[in-house]
């Protein structure tokens, strides 16, 4: 669904205010309380798991890629393709991203699509990174991230991207954004998305030691909005959702895109040059030394 702002290529259609068409916003939101049988929806692919409930307008996205949900080019684009189907149903209002994957809900973005690929190759990750970020910030549906395990860097974008997180209480799990471990850095719309959630001092010294927080920490400095158990988790997010989902749509999507729309707008109008950026950066010895060094830390930590 194109928007009627011109946008450069290609067209996020989730995109709130000013770009999506006032048309979508209407949704379900005005329907009349009549108490409808429960009708599932379900696609999936390789990596992701989608279940819409359409007499709630809930959808659930289940991240299904082992080993650890690896943000690989696939999956972004398996990720953008769903977004956009539910973006694009009317029956759908809301979206609750969780993981099938015990343990981890995230682990970011794929190492080895930014190691040792061409130019071309990178150009074409970093677009699906940012087209990822695009669809689900911007999204005009009531986004919860119902993060049930390790959540480092790109994962933790995804839930960052959200309207509401909610962790699994577990000592094991960590969020946060991580790049500078790596020895690379998180770009600016990381950055911000960051700052917004979680305030700039906050943000400033998270970033500068790339840590990873404690889901305990991650409660404390807001980068999550509450923490439960694991067996209450889906429960919580369901009221969650329900609690959103009794504003009036309009009035909600146009307070979020007021929210959201400089950061959106910063990016979209530096996207190019953020994705040279990128590969200038990604392509140094320098860089693909300490990735490589970082994979080789992960390996032996195993062993
Ligand atoms: C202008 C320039 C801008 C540049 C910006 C770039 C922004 C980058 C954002 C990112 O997201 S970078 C990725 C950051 N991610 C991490 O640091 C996470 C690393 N992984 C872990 O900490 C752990 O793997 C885990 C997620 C906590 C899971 O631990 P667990 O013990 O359960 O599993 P492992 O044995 O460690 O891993 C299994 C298997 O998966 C491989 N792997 C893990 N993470 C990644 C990943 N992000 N990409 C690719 N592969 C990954 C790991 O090496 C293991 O592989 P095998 O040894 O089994 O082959």
């Amino acid at each position: 669904m194109c928007p009627s702002v011109p946008l450069p290529s290609p067209c996020p259609p989730g995109i709130l205010f000013p770009y999506s068409s006032p048309q979508l916003w209407g949704r379900a939101a005005l329907q009349p309380p009549v108490l409808l049988p429960t009708q599932r929806r379900t696609f999936s692919n390789n990596k992701i798991l989608v279940e819409l409930d359409t007499s709630s307008g809930v959808a659930t996205m289940k991240f299904k890629s082992p080993p650890v949900n690896s943000l690989s080019l696939d999956f972004l684009t398996e990720f953008c393709i769903s977004l956009e189907k539910l973006e694009n149903d009317r029956a759908c209002r809301a979206l609750i991203i969780t993981s099938a994957i015990p343990r981890i809900f995230s682990s970011g973005l794929d190492i080895m699509e930014m190691f040792g690929k061409s130019t071309e190759h990178y150009a074409e990750f970093w677009r699906a990174v940012q087209e990822m970020w695009l669809r689900l910030y911007g999204s005009s549906m009531v986004t919860v991230a119902a993060i049930n395990g390790s959540s480092p860097a790109g994962g933790c974008l995804i839930a960052l991207s959200c309207d509401y997180r909610i962790m699994v209480e577990n000592p094991k799990y960590v969020i946060g954004l991580n790049e500078a471990q790596l020895g690379i850095v998180a770009p600016f719309w990381f950055k911000d998305t960051f700052v917004n959630t979680v305030g700039h001092r906050v943000a400033e010294r998270s970033l500068q030691l790339g840590l990873l927080h404690p889901v305990t920490e991650a409660h404390q400095i807001g980068l999550v909005d509450e923490v439960v158990p694991e067996e209450k988790l889906q429960e919580k997010a369901a009221a969650v959702v329900a609690q959103w989902l009794a504003l009036p749509d309009h009035a909600r999507q146009l307070t979020k895109s007021m929210m959201r729309k400089a950061v959106l707008d910063h990016m979209l109008a530096h996207r190019e040059e953020d994705i040279q950026n990128f590969v200038k950066f990604i392509s140094k010895d320098s860089i693909q030394k300490s990735l490589s060094m970082y994979m080789e830390m992960l390996k032996k930590k195993k062993s």
